[in-house]
């Protein structure tokens, strides 16, 4: 028995590869989890961990090893290849290799599973069409041959034709792997309106770390152990789960920032103070370069940066001796200079 709201039910799960001897590759088991209606899930996890792998399950493209998936309580398995697409639609990271074909009767494909394969389009079936080109952003594009666009113009637009398909399941591998920051942050935010404002289950992947702890209303993360851990993202912070899956033995993840940071040598402490936006990338750019920065005037040697008519002044403090500079550059040169730690 599921939920209520849940629109995508897994039990047991086991996903992976089957050789053609029928010898089972398990990329990841035991997966229990739900999609509910109206909530944005995203899927994170090292290279290789079986992102893909389970979305293509879910989605019904690639077969299971085990258990059972269910979409609106019915199982996968019962259901048409028409029937899973009314219910769900999929953004994979395969490149379309279609010919002449503009952005506009890319899109309209989202409709086929309404109008058949050449159906023509209803007026309600335009509108869809025309609402996910503007929803994405893709006006100016409408017409142009898909084989001419950018590889983040092309993701927007298998994005959109997802959108015009207009299942309450949408699932996207990396639909923001070829997008720049602001592209990025503009679908994220597109992708968690349509689930909270009308209702639909959505779930992708990414390796946006700070996007997904910010934007996902709820986590799946995988690790390479072939586990599946879920949660509310400040939860897989705090209990550990987080910096647990993504360790490596030169990146620290800082609990404090929600970020990644390179690997500090314990010795090499720096006091910083002064004026907040300075000392905010003045602390990136020490961390970078392997300090442990400490709030106040804990350490022997100390920054002050402040910010001046123009620009931003810093000057270092070693207690024997006072250096001035006025750029990052000047700071960290200084201080390799004078290898002060
Ligand atoms: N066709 C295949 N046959 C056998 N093994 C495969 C196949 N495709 C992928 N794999 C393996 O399955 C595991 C999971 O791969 P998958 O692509 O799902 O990971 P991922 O988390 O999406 O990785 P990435 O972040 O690098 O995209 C990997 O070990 C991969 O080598």
């Amino acid at each position: 028995m599921t939920e209520k709201n849940v629109v995508l039910h897994t039990e047991d799960l086991k996903i992976g590869y089957k050789a053609k001897g029928g010898q089972e590759t398990i990329v990841a088991e035991h997966i229990d989890v739900d999609l509910h209606s109206g909530e944005l899930i995203c899927l994170l996890g090292p290279n290789g961990s079986g992102k893909s792998t389970l979305i293509k399950t879910l989605a019904g493209v690639h077969s299971k090893l085990g258990g059972q998936i269910t979409v609106f309580n019915e199982s996968i398995d019962l259901l048409s290849r028409k029937e899973i697409a009314h219910r769900l639609s999929t953004v994979l990271t395969d490149r379309v290799t279609v010919g002449n074909l503009s952005v506009y009767n890319l899109v309209a494909f989202g409709r086929s599973p309404y109008t058949g394969w050449l159906g023509s389009l209803s007026k309600e079936d335009e509108e869809k069409v025309r609402w996910a080109i503007e929803a994405t952003g893709l006006k100016e594009f409408v017409n142009r041959d898909i084989n001419k666009l950018s590889d983040g113009e092309l993701q927007k637009v298998m994005i959109a034709r997802a959108l015009a398909q207009d299942t309450s399941v949408i699932l996207l591998d990396e639909p923001t792997a070829h997008l720049d920051l602001p592209n990025r942050v503009e679908i994220i935010r597109l992708l968690r309106k349509l689930a909270h404002e009308t209702g639909k289950g959505i779930l992708l992947s990414t390796h946006e770390l700070d996007l997904a702890l910010k934007a996902g209303d709820r986590i799946w993360l995988m690790n390479r152990e072939k586990e599946l851990f879920k949660g509310v993202p400040e939860d897989l912070v705090l209990n550990g789960t987080f910096e647990e899956v993504f360790k490596k033995d030169s990146f620290d993840f800082d609990i404090e920032t929600g970020s990644f940071k390179i690997h500090r040598h314990k010795d090499k402490i720096v006091s910083v103070n002064g004026d907040p936006v300075p000392v905010f990338w003045t602390r990136r750019a020490l961390e970078r370069e392997g300090y442990r920065v400490v709030e106040g005037e804990g350490a022997s040697l100390t920054i002050t940066a402040q910010t001046t008519k123009e620009s931003y002044r810093w000057q270092i403090n070693d207690k024997l001796s006072i250096i001035n500079a006025r750029s990052v550059y000047e700071l960290l040169s200084a201080l390799r200079k004078e290898n002060l730690s």
